[in-house]
């Protein structure tokens, strides 16, 4: 299972993540979110074994490159409007664009759009919403099952410990991305969310 828990602000965010079976922490380079980052801040969170990835919104391939340079990403997370382009001017290794399960009026619709961007990407990311993130709003799991994507897909939007058995048992991704759900602020992850849901994955992983 691939785990990525984002909205890491602190050194200490990232050190209560960067636990056995996390394989992605994420840092948002978004203004008005009550997680963003700057990148020299994101630089300086010391993480080992875990690829670091950046939430993008608006910003152009110049910009979204800078930032991946400054803040020592491995990955760029496209939460806002994408093009075949943008993923090809970052390269494929480096990208994760998020599509929008409810902007597609049926499943195939999906299939094709992750299709068509099979080249062009390392990972897949569902969400809710129609752009940025963090809304802490589900999908719905059970449309999702059986998904034919040409890359790992992560699921996001909304998990928490109180919806993860679910969230596997129905839509059944290769991987969860947590955020909101852990927190005890907006921005300040809650330590004993952290485990459980930790705890929870592993277990329904085994
Ligand atoms: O979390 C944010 O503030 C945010 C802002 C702009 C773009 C993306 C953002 N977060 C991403 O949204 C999804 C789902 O989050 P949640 O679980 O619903 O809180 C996740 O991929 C975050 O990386």
């Amino acid at each position: 299972m691939l785990v990525k828990i984002c909205g890491m602000t602190s050194q200490a965010s990232a050190d209560l993540c960067q636990q056995d079976g996390v394989k992605m922490l994420g840092f948002i380079f978004h203004p008005s979110s009550p997680r963003n980052i700057e990148p020299p801040q994101a630089r300086s969170i010391q993480t080992s074994g875990v690829l670091r990835v950046g939430v993008f919104v608006r910003q152009s391939a110049e910009d979204i490159l800078r930032t991946m340079d400054k803040a020592r990403l491995d990955i760029a997370q496209l939460a806002g409007n994408f093009d075949e382009e943008l993923c090809a001017r970052i390269g494929a290794e480096r990208v994760m664009p998020v599509f929008r399960p409810e902007a597609h009026s049926t499943r195939q619709s999906l299939e094709q759009d992750l299709a068509r961007y099979s080249a062009l990407m390392r990972y897949a990311l569902l969400d809710a919403g129609s752009i940025g993130g963090g809304h802490g709003r589900a999908l719905n799991f059970s449309q999702l099952q059986g998904l034919i994507s040409p890359v790992p897909w992560l699921l996001a939007g909304g998990l928490s410990p109180q919806n993860l058995g679910q969230a596997l048992a129905e839509a059944r991704p290769a991987g969860l991305d947590l955020n909101s759900g852990l927190e005890a602020a907006p921005g300040r992850k809650d330590p004993t969310k952290v485990h459980e849901a930790l705890s929870i994955i592993r277990a329904l992983d085994e």
